[in-house]
């Protein structure tokens, strides 16, 4: 068999160097695919921070002396449309029904209405269907009940409990396919001046 000629000799070689450069041009793709997929998870976990913030924010207004829940309502243009904190009922006087619960005959879990109730109800919108919903503390298995109900798109949330109400409520979401996420937020986040 004849030796290579100096013709094929080159060819090869070019065609070595065309191939790693080719391969420089795909890793270098790809890398700036993965640099704008985690830009775009960066801006949207940023997002729900400053959501869940706002849900936070709300929180405060919670009379309850042991537990304050906001929920903060978005429909799919990231718009809020309802707000909610958990509070007794209108016309229910702070100052007549206990918020304690020592008594289980006369226990602030008889009357509290919870966050995600109360941003159901003053929604400002036709519906809730799709909207993304943002609580400080997971759903219990009665507000799961409503907004599975309201079709609303995902649920993401800052704290959880292991109760028997949260372990319900993860049941039936998961059996809905109603997604839920929890959220890290930084630290410090929460320091506001009022
Ligand atoms: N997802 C939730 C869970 C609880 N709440 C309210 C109901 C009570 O006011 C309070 C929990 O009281 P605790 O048992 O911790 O003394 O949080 C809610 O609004 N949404
Ligand atoms: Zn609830």
């Amino acid at each position: 068999m004849s030796p290579p000629t100096h013709t094929e000799e080159t060819y090869s070689t070019n065609s070595v160097n065309l191939e790693s450069q080719l391969n420089a041009l795909n890793i270098n793709l790809n890398l700036k695919n993965l640099q704008e997929t985690v830009k775009l998870k960066e801006e949207e976990l940023q997002k729900h921070q400053r959501f869940l913030r706002m849900a936070k924010v709300t929180s405060l207004r919670s009379k309850d002396p042991n537990t304050q829940v906001g929920c903060v309502i978005v429909d799919k243009d990231n718009c809020i449309v309802s707000v909610g904190y958990n509070g007794f009922p209108i016309g229910v006087d702070d100052d007549v029904f206990r918020w304690d619960k020592e008594d289980p005959e006369d226990n602030k879990h008889l009357y509290v209405v919870h966050a995600e109730m109360n941003a159901i109800i003053n929604k400002r919108c036709a519906t809730l269907h799709d909207c993304i919903v943002y609580v400080t503390l997971f759903p219990c298995n009665k507000c799961a009940q409503m907004l599975i109900q309201s079709r609303v798109k995902k649920v993401y949330y800052l704290e959880d409990r292991d109760e028997l109400a949260f372990r319900a409520s993860k049941k039936m979401l998961d059996h809905a396919k109603l997604p839920y996420e929890q959220v890290e937020m930084p630290r410090g986040k929460y320091v506001f001046e009022c």
